[in-house]
C-alpha cells in the first residue's frame, strides 16, 4: 500500500524538481537562576526545499559477505522477486518488517473516518530497497550464495530460491590489518589486499569509482558492517586532524580499516556510515568529512537489546521510577559473537551498548543526583551452536514508591541479521534522502544541508555520533519523533503534538472536515440523525437528536 500525498496549504509548493516549504520552527531558550526558570519561546522562519528526483542508490557493504551484508542482500532479492517460501509454520512472503521507513507508519491528522495513518517511505520521495544495487569487499572469498548459507539465518526453501541470484555475487579483496579485530577471523581472511596502507585506500577509491561506472547507479554509499574492531588511540599528530591522518595514511602509521574506509568514502563524495562500534569516526575522519561537506553517521546498528533498552528506560524514567540495576546478557553463535568472544573487540561492543541510558538518566534530577546512574552490565558469550539465533535475557531493578522494588525480566530470541538488515536500508535510505534536503533559515541568502555529522540517524545506532557540543539523544520515541517532524516540515507540516484538543475541550472548535473527491473539496454534507442516538463522530462530536453539518 502506498499513498501520494498532496499539502493543501500556501506554504508549500511543488515544482517538477522540487518541494519547497515555508517552516516555523518553534523552540524555546531558557535561563535558570537558582530555582527561577524563565522560558523564552522562539519562532525561525525556515524554507525547506527538498530535491524530488530520487537517483538510483548503489549500497557498498563493508563485510558484505558476512550475516548482515548477505542477509540484507537477500532480503532485498527476494522483495524484488516476490519470493514466498514454504516452512513448517506455513507459507512466508518477502517483506521489510524492522524498518521504520518501509514498515511504520505516521498520523498526517483525522479525516471523515477518523485518523490517517501513512508509512513513512510516502511521505517525502525516497529510494525503495528493491532498487538498490549491491556490491562490496570481504576479507573472505566466498560468493554470496554460500556465505548466506554459511550464515544459517533464511530457511532453506528460500534460500534454494535465492541461491542462483545470490552466487554470482563476488565480494571484492578487502583490507585487513588482523590486529584490529579477533584472531580468531584469520582462517576467513583469504581476500586480502597487499601494498602500503596508501595503496589499499587508493584501491578502495578505485572500487568505488569502478562499481559506480560499472553498475549505473548515480549514487553511492559506503556503510560498514563488517567485524567490530577494538577502538584505537587518538593520537596528537596522526589521526587528530584531516591534514594529519592523511599524512598518517601516507606513512603508513596506525590507522585502522574502518577509518580508511571512511576516509576513501569521503574522498570519493560517498557517505560512509558506520554499523559497528569501534570508533572509527577519528578526529581527522569527522574533520575530513566536513571539509568534503559529505555525510557521515554510526555507531552501531541499534537492532535488539539496545533498541528495547533506549525503550524500557524512557518508560521507566518518564513514569518517575528509578531503575537502580541494568543487566543485559546474551549469547549468539554467530561469526560476529564469535568475533565478540576476544576482549578488546567485546569491549568496543561494551562501550556502545552502555552509553545508551545517559540521557534519559540526566533528564530526572528528581530521581537521580548529579553523576548517578543505575549499575549497569553487559555480557555477551559466543555459544556456536545457536548461530545467528541470539538469545537476550535483560534484567531492569527499579524503586519505586515508598521503598518498593520493581524487577522486569525480559526474554528475547530472534536472529540477529533479521534486526540488522531493515536497518541497514533505513541507514542508506535516510542518509540517501538527507543528501537531498536543503534548509535556509530566515535572513540566509544561502541553503545549507545538514551537518556532515548525520544526527538525524541516531534512531538507528546505539552510540549516535552527532556534531561536537550538541546533544545525544538515546530516547526512542525523541530520535524517531526527530526524523518525522523533519520530514513534516520538509512538507510545511508542523511537528506532531500529539495533543488532539479537539477532542478534549466542551465543544469542538474545528471547522467541518472537507470531503475530497479527486483531490477537490465538495461542499460539506449534512447528516440527520435520527431518534437522539448518540452516534459518534468521526471528529469526536457526540450528537443528540436533529441535524449535525458533517462533512463526508
Ligand atoms: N543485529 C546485528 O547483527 C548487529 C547489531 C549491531 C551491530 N552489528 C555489527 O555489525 C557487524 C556485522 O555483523 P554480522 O553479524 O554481519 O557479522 P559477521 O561476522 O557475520 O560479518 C562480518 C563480515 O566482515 C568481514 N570482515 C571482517 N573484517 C573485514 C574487513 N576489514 N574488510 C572487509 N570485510 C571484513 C568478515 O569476513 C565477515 O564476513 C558487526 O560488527 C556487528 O557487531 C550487528
Ligand atoms: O543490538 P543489541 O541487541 O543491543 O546488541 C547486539 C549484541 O547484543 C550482540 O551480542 C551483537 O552480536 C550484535 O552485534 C548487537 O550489537
Amino acid at each position: 500500500m502506498s499513498f501520494n500525498i498532496d499539502v493543501n496549504s500556501p506554504n508549500v509548493r511543488y515544482t517538477d524538481t522540487h518541494i519547497e516549504s515555508e517552516y516555523e520552527y518553534q523552540t524555546s531558550s531558557v535561563h535558570k537562576e537558582g530555582n527561577r526558570v524563565t522560558v523564552t519561546p522562539r519562532t525561525t522562519k525556515m524554507t525547506f526545499r527538498t530535491d524530488r528526483r530520487v537517483p538510483k542508490l548503489g549500497v557498498m557493504l563493508v563485510g558484505w559477505g558476512g550475516n548482515n551484508g548477505t542477509t540484507v542482500t537477500a532480503a532485498v532479492l527476494a522483495n524484488k522477486l516476490d519470493l514466498t517460501w514454504r516452512t513448517k509454520m506455513g507459507m512466508k512472503k518477502a517483506n521489510y518488517f524492522g524498518s521504520l521507513l518501509q514498515a511504520s507508519t505516521v498520523c498526517l491528522g483525522s479525516g471523515p473516518e477518523g485518523e490517517v495513518n501513512v508509512p513513512l517511505r510516502d511521505l517525502l520521495p525516497m529510494a525503495h530497497p528493491n532498487d538498490i544495487v549491491f556490491d562490496g569487499w570481504d576479507i573472505s572469498s566466498m560468493d554470496l550464495g554460500s556465505a548466506m548459507e554459511r550464515a544459517q539465518v533464511f530457511d532453506w526453501s528460500l534460500q534454494e530460491q535465492l541461491r542462483p541470484h545470490m552466487s554470482g555475487l563476488k565480494p571484492r579483496p578487502s583490507i585487513y590489518f588482523p590486529d584490529f579485530i579477533a584472531a580468531n577471523q584469520e582462517d576467513r581472511a583469504d581476500n586480502v589486499l597487499t601494498g602500503s596502507m596508501a595503496e589499499q585506500m587508493e584501491q578502495i577509491r578505485a572500487d568505488i569509482r569502478d562499481f559506480r561506472q560499472s553498475s549505473g547507479v548515480d549514487k553511492v554509499i559506503v556503510l560498514w558492517t563488517a567485524n567490530t574492531e577494538r577502538f584505537c588511540d587518538i593520537i596528537p599528530g596522526v589521526n587528530d586532524t584531516a591534514k594529519n591522518l592523511l599524512a598518517a595514511i601516507k606513512t603508513g602509521a596506525a590507522v585502522s580499516p574502518s577509518t580508511l574506509f571512511a576516509v576513501a568514502s569521503i574522498l570519493e563524495g560517498c557517505a560512509y556510515i558506520n554499523g559497528s562500534p569501534q570508533n572509527t569516526f577519528v578526529p581527522g575522519a569527522i574533520e575530513l568529512a566536513v571539509q568534503k561537506g559529505v555525510f557521515i553517521g554510526g555507531d552501531d546498528f541499534k537492532s535488539g537489546q539496545t533498541k528495547i533498552k533506549s525503550v524500557l528506560v524512557d518508560f521507566l524514567v518518564s513514569s518517575g521510577i528509578k531503575p537502580k540495576s541494568i543487566v543485559s546478557y546474551n549469547h549468539l553463535g554467530n561469526n560476529d559473537g564469535k568475533n565478540l568472544s576476544a576482549p578488546e573487540q567485546f569491549r568496543s561492543k561494551e562501550i556502545s551498548k552502555s552509553n545508551v541510558v545517559d540521557d534519559m538518566v540526566q533528564s530526572n534530577p528528581i530521581l537521580y543526583q548529579p553523576g548517578e546512574k543505575p549499575d549497569h552490565c553487559v555480557v555477551i558469550k559466543y555459544v556456536p551452536y545457536v548461530a545467528d539465533s541470539k538469545r537476550a535475557m535483560d534484567e531492569y531493578t527499579s524503586e519505586i514508591m515508598m521503598g518498593g522494588t520493581n524487577t522486569i525480566a525480559l526474554h528475547n530470541t530472534c536472529e540477529d541479521s533479521l534486526l540488522a538488515s531493515p536497518i541497514i536500508l533505513d541507514l542508506v535510505i535516510l542518509t540517501e534522502l538527507c543528501e537531498r534536503i536543503a534548509v535556509r533559515p530566515q535572513g540566509e541568502e544561502d541553503f545549507q544541508s545538514f551537518h556532515s555529522v548525520l544526527a538525524l540517524l541516531s534512531f538507528l545506532c546505539k552510540a549516535p555520533l552527532v556534531p561536537s557540543g550538541t546533544p545525544v539523544i538515546n530516547a526512542f520515541f525523541r530520535q524517531r519523533a526527530s526524523i518525522i517532524n523533519i520530514m513534516r516540515a520538509c512538507l510545511g507540516l508542523p511537528p506532531q503534538n500529539h495533543m488532539l484538543l479537539e477532542h478534549k475541550l466542551q465543544r469542538n472548535f474545528l471547522p467541518p472536515q472537507a470531503a475530497y473527491i479527486n483531490g477537490h473539496v465538495t461542499a460539506s454534507k449534512k447528516v440527520v440523525l435520527t431518534n437522539g442516538n448518540h452516534v459518534p463522530q468521526t471528529n469526536g462530536i457526540h450528537a443528540q437528536g436533529g441535524d449535525a453539518d458533517i462533512a463526508l
